[in-house]
């Protein structure tokens, strides 16, 4: 059950149902003790794509959570289901709008303890899902602090996910969101951890980190990162 679990997360690898991945190199990912695998991506995510990816982390252990997207590409099947609002966006849709029409739908559906939601800021401009979500990329670390304390201490989101997808963040931004946000809501950072050097950097302060671009292009150094965070 997710909400049982992610509390007790520190380390998960992302994996993109839009990228490929060999056998070998998914099953050094499910077994290398990290404590779970978010499937999720930004761009080219399909239902056929998710069911892929599941039904092979499916052979493994390791807790397997869905982080939606798209509406369209929900199945059942998942330990639980991640829903990203993207605070700094400059669109309503990203925010509030595409989870009201979901829940419209779809709400008789949800299992409460499988769902939870992930209060975003999306830092790295680059990035295609700061392009897809219109994210106000350029803040200060004072107005990254004001959007964690927003989500943590007044909305006691569970989860506040600093994002620097495809870039290594400002540790200086996600050690004042830390130090913003209460004790209620996790801080999960993903963005650039491609060494055990960055994994250990950025779990200073994060509670959760997320791995993802790395395990494409270098998976011995992306198995180097579970190593740095856990004790196994
Ligand atoms: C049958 C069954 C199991 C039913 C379950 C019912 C259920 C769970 C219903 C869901 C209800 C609900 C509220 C759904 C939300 C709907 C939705 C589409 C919301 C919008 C989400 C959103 C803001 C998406 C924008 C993209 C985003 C933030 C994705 C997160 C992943 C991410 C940041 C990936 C990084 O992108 P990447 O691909 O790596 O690309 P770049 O590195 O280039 O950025
Ligand atoms: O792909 P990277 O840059 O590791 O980022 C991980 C994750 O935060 C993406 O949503
Ligand atoms: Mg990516």
């Amino acid at each position: 059950m997710l909400k049982q679990m992610y509390r007790t997360w520190q380390h998960a690898f992302k994996i993109d149902p839009d990228k490929d991945v060999s056998d070998e190199a998914l099953e050094a990912l499910c077994e290398s003790g990290t404590d779970a695998i978010i499937v999720g991506g930004s761009q080219g995510v399909t239902l056929d794509g998710v069911i892929d990816l599941l039904s092979r982390v499916r052979r493994y252990t390791v807790p397997c959570v869905l982080e939606i997207s798209t509406v369209d590409s929900i199945t059942p099947g998942f330990d639980g289901y991640l829903i990203p609002s993207v605070l700094n966006s400059e669109k309503r849709e990203w925010i509030i709008g595409l989870h009201h029409k979901a829940i419209e739908a779809y709400g008789h559906l949800i299992d409460d303890e499988e769902i939870l939601l992930e209060g975003y800021c999306v830092l790295n401009k680059d990035a295609a899902v700061a392009e897809l979500t219109a994210a106000k990329t350029a803040l200060t670390s004072d107005e990254v602090a004001a959007y964690a304390q927003l989500a943590g201490r007044l909305w006691e989101m569970p989860v506040f996910y600093v994002e620097y997808s495809g870039t290594f963040g400002d540790m200086d931004v996600l050690k004042q969101a830390k130090d913003a946000l209460g004790d209620k809501t996790r801080l999960f950072y993903g963005g650039g951890i491609d060494s055990a050097e960055r994994a250990k950097q950025a779990s200073a302060y994060a509670d959760t980190i997320i791995v993802g671009n790395i395990l494409y292009d270098d998976l011995k150094a992306a198995l180097a990162t579970v190593k740095a965070v856990k004790t196994l």
